[in-house]
């Protein structure tokens, strides 16, 4: 198997604080994975070391082969979990302005996205809810043909139907060749979702399972086993 993602040994520090203490990881092509950890467990960490936002202490990292730099970063799309728009924009101007910026931006398929997530284009960034702007930040982040998809907490915060449109836009919208890395820690609205699941704990993965085997091996669901390994 090709890996789009490999990990090995990475820690990261801030100061004193250990985010990520020797995380190993491979992902392969093809897959929704999904980054499951409690507040503060390193998903963030995790997702902007491979971005190339942040550097690790230790350890390497490369993205479908290649060390982080200019080339990986062109094949990785992030959507983090704060909002890259700027509230003066109007939706057609956010759009813009990523097609400006990315090369591999694509406009039919985010105007295609958008019809789906019901978002008009002269409909201004700042009055959209959150949940509307969840499925903007979202329709920006899968219109680019990458090859490595970050999303960071894309369903934080929202109601239960605004949580379904997304997911299904996610499932609708991506492209088989490359994979998706969704961080959460809201388990049981998303787990139809993934092929795979990562579990990260105080920095550390402390189980990497394809969902079917989770059923198979352990007879749980994602939620199940999630609950069994943060009970506190
Ligand atoms: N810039 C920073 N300086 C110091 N400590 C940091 C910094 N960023 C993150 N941390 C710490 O590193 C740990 C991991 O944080 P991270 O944001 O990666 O976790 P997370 O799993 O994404 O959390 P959440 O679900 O709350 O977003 C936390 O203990 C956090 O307080």
């Amino acid at each position: 198997m090709s890996s789009l993602l490999q990990m090995n040994g990475i820690t990261k520090s801030y100061g004193s604080k250990t985010a990520l203490n020797d995380v190993s990881l491979e992902i392969g092509p093809g897959k929704i994975v999904g980054l499951l950890g409690s507040n503060g467990s390193g998903k963030s960490t995790l997702m902007k070391m491979v971005t190339g936002l942040l550097q690790p202490t230790r350890g390497t990292l490369t993205v479908a082969g290649l060390p982080v730099g200019l080339k990986s970063k062109a094949l990785v799309s992030f959507m983090p979990d704060r909002p890259l728009t700027e509230s003066w924009m109007k939706v057609r101007d956010a759009i813009t302005f990523f097609q400006d910026f990315y090369d591999d931006f694509d406009i039919v398929k985010a105007r295609e996205m958008l019809q789906f997530m019901k978002i008009n284009e002269s409909d201004r960034v700042s009055v959209l809810s959150k949940g509307m702007n969840e499925r903007l930040q979202l329709t920006l982040a899968l219109s680019r043909d990458a090859k490595l998809y970050l999303l960071d907490e894309p369903i934080g915060g929202v109601d239960p139907v605004a949580r379904g449109k997304i997911l299904d836009a996610i499932v609708e919208y991506y492209n088989e060749d490359s994979s998706i890395i969704i961080s959460t820690h809201l388990v049981r609205d998303i787990e139809r979702i993934f092929d795979e699941v990562v579990f990260i704990r105080e920095g550390e993965i402390v189980m990497h399972e394809e969902v079917e085997n989770l059923r198979i091996k352990y007879g749980k669901s994602v939620d199940d086993m999630f609950k069994e390994v943060y009970a506190e």
